[in-house]
């Protein structure tokens, strides 16, 4: 008797500490692999070019960071365990039964043969459904967020109903897959137990015939057997359901896994070490540049060459798709440069670290963003600038007054996107981070194109200002604006047609500039008081004294 005791005690504690250790250890590196697993999708995702994120929604990508996270965080680890656990349970149930009932060997494999055509049939189609759960999830996430983004269109114009409904079929969608999936898995449970019960009966009718056939065979083994049995169908049902759940779960790891290999932009780490202050003068050349986006498509711009000296502004101008945006991208090589050199001050921008290259140079885009936070951390996010630097930039930009009336001034908040900003002074902003950085040269897509004409007058004014001598590539929504530039390029189909001051342009009444200018005056409602068309007569005139002179 005592020596029972003593067996079952150390099995008990050897029961208690492989559980403790098995356990930790799982959890351990359940851990380790999420982390690891969220590290590189999130270091891969940032380093995505621009592409990726204009060909994937949203919607997909917080998918992949919420809903396949949260399974890989909550349920593979633990499913292991649990799924290693019930396999042995099972496992040791057979074994039990076939060395003390071996006639039930004859009906095991047959059972096994109908359990595993049942868990195959049910895996498949778990799989599918699952994917139809997480297919049908992500159109609401994106429609959801473009509804919140777009929310002021909407109302303007009274497409609430149409929106709402939209959401609702797409919920309806989600909501029929998980139905489907839920009952999936109560077939699973109702088929098992009849399984189970099959497995308890073939148990008892093989206990029977050994005790017929075997006398020495005790009942209590026997009672042992038929009790270990009973538990079968239980063990079996969850088997199944953490195979299955596995399988789906491990699907979550795939998605996740496709992200973290998701080609990344070539950020060239080895590339070459550029002086501090490069680029000093702005002189900027293309040399027989070609520019694509992807490798499936067509270039962009072909064979370009172009030399803009240090210091020189110059307007782009064209008509829509012309390659005005694609040819300033190139320089902060946000296009694939695939043929051709872009040289800045001397050096091949190819070569140089993407992160140096892109943090030496200032844009001005047409949709300035800002983080919700204070005016300060918008303009110096690493807080490398004093306040006399900020306030200095800040008064360049004309936005001195401004943030001086605010309460807290430098410390006034921002809210998420620049809410509380109106794009003009948004626009502006990003004028007083330009300047902040003092680059050699600025480049500005568009950047007036959202504001009105006197607010657009001021940032011009105050950039020329703020970058006097320093080069400026502006790419022009009003043509007007850039009438006072040092060079005009007009881009068409990814060419230059047309290169010249504005007042050599504006000689070629048949030039493709005029004829644009001639155009957007008519178009143009700003124009219909003359100003515009009196701007373009006086510069003229102005032109054609400095030309007598
Ligand atoms: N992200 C992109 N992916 C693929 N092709 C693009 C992409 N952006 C632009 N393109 C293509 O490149 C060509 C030039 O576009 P780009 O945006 O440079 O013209 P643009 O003159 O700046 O036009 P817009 O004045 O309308 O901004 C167009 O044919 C356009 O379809």
């Amino acid at each position: 008797m005592t020596y029972y005791l003593l067996v079952y005690g150390a099995l008990s504690v050897a029961s208690v500490l492989l559980s403790f250790s098995s356990n930790g250890i799982g959890q351990y590196a359940g851990a380790r692999a999420r982390q690891i697993l969220h590290e590189s999708m999130l270091r891969n995702i940032l380093h995505c070019p621009v592409r990726f994120f204009e060909c994937t929604p949203i919607g997909r990508i917080i998918n992949r960071f919420s809903a396949d996270m949260s399974v890989i965080d909550k349920k593979i680890a633990t499913s292991i365990q649990r799924l290693l656990q019930f396999l042995l349970l099972c496992f040791s149930a057979i074994v039990l039964n076939a060395v003390v009932t071996p006639w039930f060997l004859i009906v095991a494999v047959p059972i096994c043969i109908v359990y595993y055509v049942m868990q195959h049939f049910y895996r498949c189609s778990s799989r599918e459904l699952q994917r139809l759960d997480s297919i049908t999830r992500s159109p609401i996430l994106s429609h959801f967020s473009e509804t919140l983004c777009g929310l002021t269109t909407i109302r303007a114009f009274g497409q609430q109903r149409r929106f709402r409904s939209l959401l609702f079929s797409r919920t309806d969608a989600h909501t029929s897959a998980f139905l489907i999936m839920n009952s999936s898995n109560r077939w699973l449970g109702i088929a098992l137990d009849y399984l189970g019960g099959v497995i308890v009966f073939m148990s008892v009718v093989a206990a029977l015939l050994t005790v017929k056939t075997y006398p020495d065979v005790t009942p209590s083994l026997v009672g042992l057997a038929v009790n270990y049995t009973l538990l079968v169908p239980i063990y079996l049902n969850w088997v199944v359901k953490f195979l299955a759940d596995m399988e789906m779960y491990m699907g979550a790891v795939e998605r996740v896994q496709q992200y973290a290999l998701t080609p990344t932009e070539d950020y060239r780490l080895q590339g070459i070490t550029v002086p501090r202050a490069w680029p000093q003068k702005g002189n900027i050349v293309f040399k027989d540049v070609s520019l694509r986006y992807d490798r499936s498509r067509e270039p962009v711009i072909s064979n370009l060459n172009l030399h803009i000296p240090a210091g020189q502004k110059v307007g782009i101008c064209g008509r829509t798709g012309s390659g005005k945006s694609s040819l300033v991208m190139s320089l902060f090589h946000m296009v694939d440069v695939f043929e051709g050199k872009i040289l800045i001050d001397d050096i091949d921008t190819k070569l140089v670290p993407l992160q140096v290259l892109r943090s030496r140079l200032s844009v001005i885009p047409q949709d300035v963003i800002m983080f919700s936070g204070t005016i300060r951390e918008n303009l110096d996010p690493q807080s490398v600038y004093t306040d006399m630097e900020l306030w200095k930039s800040l008064e360049l930009a004309q936005l001195k007054d401004a943030v001086s009336s605010l309460p807290g001034c430098l410390d006034a908040e921002v809210r998420e996107g620049g809410g509380n900003l109106s794009a003009g002074e948004r626009q502006l902003f990003c004028l007083a981070r330009a300047i902040l950085h003092n680059a050699a040269c600025l480049v500005m897509d568009e950047a007036t194109s959202s504001v009105d004409p006197s607010t657009e007058k001021a940032l011009l004014a105050a950039a020329t200002r703020a970058f006097a001598g320093k080069t400026v590539i502006t790419i022009a929504h009003r043509l007007s604006t850039i009438l006072d530039y040092d060079r005009i390029l007009v881009l068409e189909s990814g060419r230059i047609m047309e290169d010249g001051t504005p007042a050599q342009l504006l000689q070629r009444s048949m030039g493709i500039f005029s004829s644009m200018l001639r155009a957007s005056q008519e178009g143009a409602p700003f124009t219909k008081n003359g100003q515009d068309s009196q701007r373009v007569v006086n510069y003229k005139r102005v032109e054609g004294k400095n030309d007598s002179n």
